[in-house]
């Protein structure tokens, strides 16, 4: 049976109307089905190796060879309504009653005196995408301002977050690579400024493995909390790139110089229990108990004077917070430039394209 235009269209509006992410590999699927289905078989010149998105793009379209268009848009219709039929029955999850509303990647909650910043990407493993950068940095904004005593920042699913959403090196504007490289430092730098500056007690609740700047980060929290599941990895120099969120000053400073060089400059993963004898994570917690263990912990604290916790953390930071600065502006000028270079653009490269199966 044939799949009339007005199908066709249906699905269309149906794909706009998705609520859950389908990864990348299904939206390039769809691209291609779609661009054969309404122009028939690939005839564009191919793009440069260097234009990741856009060769993605043509790959997949190219893969599907002469496939006629008829089958190409039954396909087509065929994924969407699979897409949404698996979307009606998973469990789309509600924003608790007070939860602020407006976020794409995060959510963001207050309840006895303690706001809770989710990250909210479970099928990316929480990987940081720009938007996610952007909303954190606004949700700390938020949080610095509003009535709650200490906030929290944890993730959703089965991992911490994943570091840096690789597909942020992918979307190169027209203005080429190195202005993707400027607008990545600035983005970077302005980022870990709201972790420096960050008024409150600001605690990290590990529920699971923790990547690059999820990890590096955790220096400036003041307390944090972990899941005896988790791992601790700052893989960057598989990636070709070199350390940020200050913890080429923090980490040798809480864990000595040695054990520092092994996890930033030889890519050692920690366990929890290492991540904790080095003084990287405050306290391990058993996975089975860790929400209920860790959530008597906050509640406790939250219910401390807050000008006290504030003025105190002050008093421990504010002594560094000048260097702290200086050296988030060495290392985003520094990984401007490791961006830019072959060895890191060839890790990027090969983890877009193991991701794309190309
Ligand atoms: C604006 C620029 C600022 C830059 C700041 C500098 C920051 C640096 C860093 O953070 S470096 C660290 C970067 N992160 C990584 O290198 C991790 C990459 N991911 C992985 O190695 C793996 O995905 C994993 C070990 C985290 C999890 O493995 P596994 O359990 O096997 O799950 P999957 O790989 O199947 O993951 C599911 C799904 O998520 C995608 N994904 C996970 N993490 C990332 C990521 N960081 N970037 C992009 N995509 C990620 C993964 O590809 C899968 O997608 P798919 O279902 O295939 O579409």
């Amino acid at each position: 049976m044939q799949v009339s235009q007005q199908d066709f269209e249906k699905a269309k509006d149906q794909l706009k109307l998705l609520k859950v992410d389908p990864g990348n590999e299904v939206k390039l699927k769809l691209y291609a089905l779609f661009k054969q289905a309404t122009q028939g078989p690939c005839n564009t010149p191919k793009p440069g190796m260097l234009d990741f998105v856009n060769k993605a793009k043509w790959d997949a379209w190219n893969s599907l060879g002469s496939l006629p268009q008829e089958s190409a848009r039954q396909q087509y219709v065929d994924l969407v309504s699979s897409l949404v039929s698996s979307e009606s029955s998973s469990h789309v999850k509600e924003n608790p009653p007070d939860s602020k509303s407006g976020y794409e990647t995060i959510e963001v909650f207050t309840e006895d005196n303690i706001t809770k910043i989710v990250l909210n990407r479970p099928k990316m493993k929480n990987a940081i995408s720009v938007k996610m950068y952007e909303e954190i940095m606004e949700a700390l904004e938020e949080a610095a301002k509003d009535d709650s005593v200490i906030t929290v920042l944890t993730g959703s699913g089965d991992y911490y977050c994943s570091g840096n959403d690789l597909n942020n090196f992918a979307n190169v504007s027209a203005g080429g690579i190195k202005e993707m490289a400027d607008n990545g430092a600035k983005l970077l730098k302005n980022f870990v400024k709201h972790f420096i500056d960050f008024p409150k007690p600001l605690i990290a609740v590990v529920n699971g493995p923790a990547v690059g700047i999820s990890v590096t980060v955790l220096g400036l929290f003041d307390v944090v909390y972990s899941t005896d599941r988790a791992t601790f990895h700052t893989p960057f120099s598989n990636l070709g790139q070199s350390p940020e969120g200050c913890s080429s000053y923090v980490f040798p400073k809480i864990m000595g110089l040695a054990k520092a060089t092994e996890m930033l400059l030889f890519n050692k993963k920690l366990t929890a229990a290492e991540a904790c004898s080095v003084g990287l994570v405050t306290e391990v917690f058993p996975d089975k108990t860790f929400q209920k263990e860790v959530r008597a912990r906050l509640k406790a604290y939250a219910s401390l004077p807050r000008n006290s916790l504030a003025i105190s953390k002050q008093l421990l930071r504010s002594i560094e917070k000048e260097k702290l600065h200086e050296v988030n502006s060495q290392e985003c000028a520094c990984l401007k430039e490791r961006w830019l270079s072959d060895e890191c653009m060839n890790a990027v490269m090969s983890f877009l394209k193991k991701k794309s199966k190309l």
